[in-house]
């Protein structure tokens, strides 16, 4: 709702009240309509402002309003009724003004903001464009390329960026409220015609076609299929060429095609799952709400090889104090170097002092006796982790929370090794772990409910995307990247290119397909679990029996390139060639395609053609199906979870909203009659057998995703 006021005696003071952002619900809208009519009918009022309460301004439509039957009064027609209105309205924004919220101030007369303030169009980002007609004020109040850039990104603005781009008047250090109050007193009566931005021209630009033709190339790269970002351009190309009537149905009818679209529900969905996976809950009945996180003032990272060191810089930025130890004196020196660049770059970025005193450097482990918290971010290696957990207990003063970086191994076995088990948690990183945005979070039955709310927070405060998740090999990520990766290889066997395979993830939407992506990691990575795993054999064995270890279908297509020294891009050799070692642009190799062809015809294996609907069935149906064994046990607590681990921290296209959303969005019953499909096909083959869960949630009448963690307790207790 809104809340009227006189001040000042002669302005009307309209606040926005809908915790915890303002959001314009129907109520709010409803609000808004009424108090400005009181406010224009009222002859002792002679200036209006409209503020929010709680310090924000007003973060937008309500999103949780678009799946519902939409009541209330409209947007545009309110934001009309304030911009032609006879006496001076003005905005003042505190916190944030956001998509409908900055519309709203666009309509306004005049902006006031305070220095903390962020302003934004991010509807891109939900799918959308600004309807309201943001598409077509912005550009004209603040021309055409600043706009485009705005409204295809949908990032926020500081105040200043806002005053200096012209989007706000005023911007204010003090009280928004009182000088945006002051600010309407010394308007009152003045002209508002130069202020109705929607009666301005488009400011002139020239080569408005190149212009277009650049950005509209540029959106579509990088948008990966998304359809809002080039709606978004579409629409400031009709603010700019034509009339604003027109203009704004142009806006409409992009609109109106995006709002029903899958992608912006697939982009809605993932707005809240975001901001649920931090609502966790661990299987003992351990939740976020009950669970109080430890401060941390002092951290530790052992061992400074390329994770160790991003962590660094990730607890460094965030204004923590951290020892960085590495006991080899010539890698501490070349960690020092490397950290210290990065803090440097990273705070020129952001235009703040680099943290470079924050970072203490040791060979002594000794050295992490006082820290609240320790990352371990040694080599890949039980035996190794497990010295280093017992040195650790043995330094640590009581208390310290232990955390392991590593990708797969028993965070419990680690944690067994210790004489606190409870203290002991997985921080499971990204590389490069400054920049990229997932963290999992990997409890064992042993860690206490406070050392994963210590980690989820700390998580949140490094700005990453922190899922508390079960313990088991690979965890969530990594797991369902294992039979991704498998059914890639099986493809290639059965007469698939590395160049189909991934043109066809590419298309689908992620940066990068399978085998590029292996190519950038690494293949030996693979190889060394495998041969951990004891799959690899030695040798030329050929034929069906030569592929199946351990009982099921197995493709030692990877481990056969490892043996000719083929990494990938390390080695300017792998499933593509590179110009040099460490070289990016992956090139056709005739070399592999004739090993290939030599391998199929040593197995016995004919080439038949295979389209890209396979190749996407096969591939992200595998990795589906673990995903709901991952459900089904426990080890995620929610498709969010999981759905967040694959947006974040694995490429999945996001305005496809994760794998599980993706696949209720395609249909539990199709996704279950296709691995049934490929599994009479490939019955040696046990991840493309359906998981239960997935026959239990078609049997029960495919609820829809947000009714999965019911129906999943439902079909539970029935067990
Ligand atoms: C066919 C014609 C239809 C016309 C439709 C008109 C369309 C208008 C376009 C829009 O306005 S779309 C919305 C644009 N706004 C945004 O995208 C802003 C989204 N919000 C944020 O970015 C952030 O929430 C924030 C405002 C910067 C605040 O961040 P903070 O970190 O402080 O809090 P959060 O944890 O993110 O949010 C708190 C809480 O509030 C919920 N929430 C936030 N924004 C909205 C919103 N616009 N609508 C509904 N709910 C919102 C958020 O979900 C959190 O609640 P939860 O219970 O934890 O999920």
């Amino acid at each position: 709702m809104a809340e009227y006021n006189r001040v000042s005696e002669c302005v009307g003071l309209i606040t926005l009240r809908n915790p915890p952002v303002n959001a314009l619900s129907a109520a709010v809208r409803q609000g808004i309509v009424d108090t400005v009519q009181r406010a224009l009918s009222d002859p002792n009022v002679k200036s209006v402002v409209i503020c929010g309460q709680n310090g924000i301004f007003c973060g937008g439509a309500d999103i949780k309003e678009f799946r519902s039957n939409m009541t209330g009064p409209p947007l545009i027609p309110m934001i009309h009724a304030i911009e032609s209105a006879n006496k001076p309205v003005v905005a003042a924004i505190e916190g944030s003004a956001l998509g409908g919220g900055l519309e709203l101030a666009l309509g306004c007369h005049y902006r006031i903001a305070h220095s903390k303030a962020r302003l934004g169009l991010p509807e891109v980002s939900l799918g959308l464009l600004p309807a309201a007609g943001g598409s077509q004020r912005l550009p004209r109040l603040i021309g055409v390329p600043a706009a485009l850039n705005l409204i295809t990104t949908g990032r926020h603005v500081t105040a200043a960026e806002a005053l200096q781009l012209g989007i706000v008047d005023q911007v204010t250090d003090h009280n928004t409220v009182a000088a945006a109050v002051k600010f309407a007193l010394s308007v009152a009566g003045r002209s508002l015609d130069p202020r109705r931005i929607s009666t301005h021209p488009c400011p002139q630009q020239p080569d408005l076609d190149a212009l277009f033709e650049e950005v509209m190339q540029k959106v579509r790269q990088s948008a990966r299929g998304a359809i809002a970002p080039i709606a978004c351009v579409q629409a400031v190309r009709a603010a700019a060429t034509l009339p604003y009537a027109q203009g704004m149905e142009r806006e409409r009818e992009l609109m109106a095609t995006l709002f029903t679209s899958g992608q912006a529900r697939a982009l809605q969905y993932c707005f809240f799952a975001e901001r649920a996976v931090g609502r966790w809950r661990m299987p003992s009945g351990a939740r976020w709400d009950t669970s109080k996180p430890r401060p941390v003032h002092k951290a530790a990272v052992i061992g400074l090889g390329t994770m160790g060191r991003g962590i660094t810089v990730a607890l460094a930025q965030t204004g923590l104090s951290v020892i960085a130890v590495e006991t080899q004196e010539k890698q501490l020196m070349e960690a020092k170097q490397a950290i210290s660049g990065m803090l440097e770059r990273g705070a020129k970025g952001r235009g703040v002092a680099p943290a470079l005193d924050g970072v203490i450097y040791s060979q002594n482990i000794q050295a992490v006796a006082d820290v609240d918290l320790v990352i371990e971010a040694v080599f890949e290696d039980i035996a190794l982790k497990t010295k280093v957990f017992q040195q650790l207990s043995a330094v640590c003063k009581p208390g310290t929370l232990l955390c392991t970086n590593t990708s797969a191994l028993d965070v419990d076995q680690l944690a067994s090794e210790t004489p606190n088990p409870e203290l002991v948690v997985g921080m499971h990183f990204f590389a490069p772990a400054h920049v990229m945005k997932l963290l999992e979070v990997v409890y064992g039955p042993r860690s206490s409910p406070q050392a994963v709310a210590t980690a989820m927070q700390l998580g949140k405060k490094m700005g990453k995307a922190s899922v508390a998740v079960g313990n088991c090999r690979g965890f969530v990520g990594n797991r369902m990247l294992k039979p991704y990766i498998e059914e890639a290889f099986f493809l290639l066997e059965e007469g698939a290119t590395p160049e189909l395979v991934d043109q066809a993830l590419e298309e689908f939407g992620f940066p990068m397909g399978v085998f590029r992506m292996s190519d950038l990691s690494g293949l030996d990575v693979g190889w060394r679990v495998r041969k951990g795993d004891g799959l690899v054999e030695p040798g030329t064995a050929s034929g069906r029996s030569a592929r199946i270890r351990q009982g099921r279908r197995y493709s030692p297509l990877g481990d056969l390139l490892c043996e000719e020294g083929r990494f990938g891009q390390k080695t300017g050799r792998g499933w593509y060639q590179y110009d040099k070692p460490g070289s990016r642009v992956a090139r056709f190799d005739p070399w592999l395609h004739s090993f290939l062809g030599a391998y199929r015809a040593q197995h016995g294996l004919v080439a038949r053609r295979i389209d890209h609907q396979e190749v996407l069935e096969r591939c992200l149906y595998a990795l589906i199906n673990e995903g709901f064994h991952i459900l089904d046990d426990g080890i995620a607590a929610g498709p969010e979870d999981i759905d967040v681990i694959y947006v974040s921290g694995y490429g999945w296209p996001r305005h496809r909203g994760g794998p599980m959303f993706y696949a209720n969005m395609v249909g539990l019953a199709k996704v279950l009659e296709r691995l049934e499909h490929y599994q009479q096909l490939h019955p040696e083959v046990p991840h493309l057998q359906p998981s239960s869960l997935l026959r239990r949630l078609v049997a029960s009448g495919s609820p829809p995703i947000h009714k999965w963690g019911e129906a999943i307790k439902k079909l539970h207790s029935q067990l």
